[in-house]
């Protein structure tokens, strides 16, 4: 048990898993992907394995995987037996449905999920709906890996690339390393317009080892929505798309190919699942720690589509070690953070795209900042007694927040006022009901 909140989008995740899985034949190479979808890939293919007799070898794509395939009891090979691969499966963080181009790496596998990647015949992505994005890096950082040696040199050459980078470190403060001992900058470009260019300016920084641009690689996305599963294969020869179902005699939902100026056929899709009737907007999901925002946020994320930010995660390392500490923030430690906060929203409204961002807001004049800049954003404001969030953040594993924060943090609290833009949520709702509500709020407005 890790106390982490449960992922509403797992089922989503398992149908595309399956349906993809089901690609995979007897004989067959497979290149095995990291991270949460890919899982339920991995134990799919254990479950034909055992149950069907199914006869593949693969290669993991990490020390985890690799882990989970031996209990699943799915043979494993090496490069040096098979050279090449007939298929990979892996999950995407950002998915262009135009081209199949990709952001990946946030599980921080992305050096060996792309030699796996490039290994293989076919190259196929496993996703919920919520990561297409129009353009890559409207939702995630792109990671850079790096030889530990002069990595801060190769942080100013990605900056001065136009990136907000930061190193990937673990809640202690600690560097995250990958399976190779490497490090991971993240890289916030905003979004991309030319990722084929971006992907080779950072390759040519001496230092780094790969990027998580996944460009022109992807053979095809198997992809789980509220609209049912999606086949999308990109066709090279005129840039459109056409979304075959991979056995005709099974229904996969297909988007209609609507006309375009030319009058040739183009398969519009969605970029982001549909939730009609609900203009893109800024949320901030508010409360103390333990409200539960995270939760509420994801699901939002789920049905709307918008771009995610966990703004505990824009804090400055030395706020995390304050926290760590038992030690509560103060004003002056919570402005960097806030500004980070509202430049992000700023980023969204820029873009167009909604954005959904989780920050505990506590006081009207932190919300202040965060409508800096003309912004309006609606606060969806979490609240439920002391003894809840308290019970709540002792069964929390994994995050630097101590349950001993939490009376500084009801102290400091200020729930919105009349003339703020929120909605008032009791946090003691089942979050499906909560988001449903808030839903049928946005469709008001
Ligand atoms: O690139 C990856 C790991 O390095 C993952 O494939 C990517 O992060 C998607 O993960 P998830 O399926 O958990 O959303």
């Amino acid at each position: 048990m890790t106390g982490k909140a449960p992922d509403p989008a797992a089922n989503l995740k398992q149908q595309a898993a399956i349906k993809a899985a089901s690609l995979v034949q007897d004989g067959m190479a497979v290149g095995l992907g990291t991270g949460s979808t890919a899982f339920f890939v991995v134990a799919e293919l254990g479950r034909r394995v055992r149950e069907e007799g199914l006869k593949i070898c693969a290669i993991p794509t990490s020390d985890a995987t690799e882990a989970q395939a031996r209990e699943e009891g799915i043979p494993l090979t090496t490069f040096a037996a098979h050279p090449e691969l007939d298929i990979t499966i892996d999950g995407a963080d950002e998915i262009e449905p135009r081209t199949l181009n990709l952001v990946k790496g946030r599980g921080g596998a992305l050096l060996r999920e792309k030699i796996v990647a490039s290994a293989a015949k076919q190259f196929v992505i496993v996703a919920d709906s919520s990561k297409y994005v129009d353009h890559l890096g409207m939702l995630c950082p792109v990671p850079v890996e790096v030889i530990p040696f002069g990595w801060e040199n190769v942080a100013v050459k990605l900056g001065r690339m136009g990136a907000h980078v930061t190193p990937r470190k673990h809640r202690d403060g600690s560097f995250y390393l990958t399976d190779e001992k490497n490090l991971i900058m993240d890289c916030v470009f905003g979004p991309i317009e030319d990722p084929h260019k971006l992907g080779t300016d950072i390759h040519s920084i001496v230092g780094v080892v790969e990027h998580g641009l996944f460009i022109e690689m992807a053979t095809q996305a198997i992809t789980a929505g509220p609209e049912g599963i999606r086949v999308i294969t990109p066709t090279v020869s005129d840039g459109l798309i056409a979304t075959p179902a991979l056995d005709p005699s099974e229904p996969v939902t297909r988007v209609p190919p609507v006309p375009n100026e030319n009058g040739s056929s183009k398969t519009v899709l969605p970029t982001q699942p549909v939730a009609s009737g609900i203009k893109k907007q800024l949320l901030v999901i508010m409360g103390v720690s333990g409200s539960g925002k995270t939760t509420i946020a994801e699901g939002l994320r789920n049905e709307l589509g918008w771009p995610f930010q966990e703004g505990d995660d824009l804090h400055p390392a030395a706020n995390v070690a304050k926290m760590a500490a038992s030690i509560p923030l103060n004003d002056e430690d919570r402005w960097p953070w806030l500004a980070r906060c509202q430049e992000w929203l700023a980023e969204c409204n820029r873009a167009g795209t909604g954005g959904i961002l989780t920050c505990s807001a506590l006081k009207h004049s932190y919300r202040d900042v965060l409508r800096k800049g003309g912004l309006e954003p609606i606060f969806i404001y979490l609240h439920t007694s002391e003894a809840v969030l308290l019970e709540r953040l002792k069964r929390r594993r994994g995050h630097y927040m101590p349950p001993t924060l939490l009376p500084s943090q009801l102290q400091t609290l200020e729930a919105p006022a009349a003339d703020e833009h929120a909605l008032s949520m009791s946090a003691d709702t089942n979050p499906a009901e909560t988001i449903a509500e808030i839903l049928s709020y946005l469709k008001t407005i």
